[in-house]
């Protein structure tokens, strides 16, 4: 009998919750959480009971068992940066999460409910490539101020796993070429997949790179500061302006690229500017990362929902086609990725990395 493995998306809006023998999907299912609901709980770490009972009366209804699990399988949140690969939920790793410890992001559950339902069927739980993934290049680090030092946080997951599913494509292995990859979703990361390590990548959380339909990505830092002090702005206030509120929410009213296109159709000049000057970021951010590998670029990869919308990729095309061909994988490999990530280790291709928090670093110093 194969393994039975769960894996488990958690997004602001939505749990994606997915059953898989071996690496085969059985199902994959997108449990959504009506804007009513979340309203009451707007805290995405008090969310936990509310979609651990949607996971258990979904479970329940496709008569699915824990106990009938080799492992669970959850996206992994903010966390200690971290190198790629599949990871053990330990005790550490739980602490760090309930504690906010590296900030608050839906993924931030994954490893939590994970632990939880893998506690029900007393079987294995795992992360797979968390969004804190760190392989940047030490040039890439720097900044103009010696307090502030760049962070990889990305689409870690997808983007390593289009990239490889690319890489098999042409026969070849990942660690063999030099890709980029653009993941357009809710928020939007282009990573410089350097002979598989992300040697650059925007931070997608944190006012870095492309506008997207939530996050207001790179400001003018000048404006931006005299605009939290003029209205004195708290970090809760910053945080929704960056990330949540900011990109076509702040400028259109709606994070739907469709609705958007659909406005467009009918002759909105807002939307169609807001929307062109969106796709012109997206391109300068994957022209930029094509410096760090001289440009010597096998392919770039647009992925994730938008990568749906015509317009958008044949403009994107357009621009950046004259730097490597341009291949489009719309929407996420996640689900399949976390199966794929616990799958290795329970067979033994893998092993299963192990996450230490400060206090053992620390001792590590001594
Ligand atoms: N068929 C489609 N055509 C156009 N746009 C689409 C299509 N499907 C999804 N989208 C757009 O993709 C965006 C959401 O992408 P995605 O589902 O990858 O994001 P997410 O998972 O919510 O966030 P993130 O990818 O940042 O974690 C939305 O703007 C949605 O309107
Ligand atoms: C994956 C972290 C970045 C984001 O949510 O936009």
């Amino acid at each position: 009998m194969p393994y039975k493995i769960l894996a488990i998306n958690p997004g602001s809006t939505s749990t994606k919750i997915g059953l898989y023998h071996g690496t085969t999907e059985i199902f994959a299912r997108n449990i959504n959480h009506s804007a009513e609901d979340i309203a009451k709980i707007p805290d995405i770490t008090d969310q936990l009971e509310y979609r651990l009972e949607k996971i258990n009366a979904f479970m329940a209804a496709q008569d699915v068992k824990a106990t009938d699990l080799a492992a669970v399988v959850g996206r992994g949140g903010l966390l200690k940066p971290m190198a790629s690969g599949t990871y053990r939920v330990n005790t550490a790793m739980l602490n760090d999460l309930k504690n906010r410890r590296y900030g608050v992001h839906a993924s931030n559950l994954g490893a939590i409910l994970a632990d939880l339902i893998a506690r029900q069927g007393s079987c294995l739980s795992y992360i797979v490539d968390p969004v804190v993934v760190d392989e940047l290049a030490p040039v890439a680090r720097w900044t103009g101020r010696p307090e502030l030092e760049r962070k990889s946080i990305f689409h870690a997951l997808n983007q390593k796993a289009v990239a490889k599913k690319y890489a098999k494509s042409l026969n070849r292995s990942y660690g063999e070429l030099n890709l980029i990859v653009a993941h357009l979703g809710g928020g939007i990361s282009v990573g410089c997949h350097s002979h598989g390590r992300v040697i650059d990548v925007n931070n997608a959380l944190d006012g870095e790179g492309p506008f997207s339909p939530e996050r207001a990505g790179t400001l003018p830092a000048g404006q931006f500061a005299a605009m939290v002090l003029d209205n004195k702005l708290d970090h809760n206030d910053i945080a929704k302006l960056l990330a949540g509120k900011g990109g076509l929410v702040a400028h259109l009213g709606t994070n739907d690229t469709r609705e958007v296109e659909r406005r467009i159709r009918e002759g909105d000049k807002m939307a169609a500017d807001v929307y062109d000057a969106m796709i012109y970021g997206i391109a300068k951010s994957i022209a930029a990362a094509a410096v760090p590998v001289w440009g010597k670029v096998d392919g770039i990869i647009l992925t994730g929902g938008i990568a749906h919308a015509r317009i958008l990729t044949e403009k994107l095309k357009e621009y950046v086609g004259f730097l490597a061909p341009v291949i489009v994988l719309a929407g996420e490999n996640e689900l399949q990725a976390l199966a794929e990530g616990a799958y290795r280790v329970l067979t033994g291709q893998e092993t299963a990395k192990e996450y230490y928090g400060e206090a053992v670093k620390a001792l590590s110093l001594v």
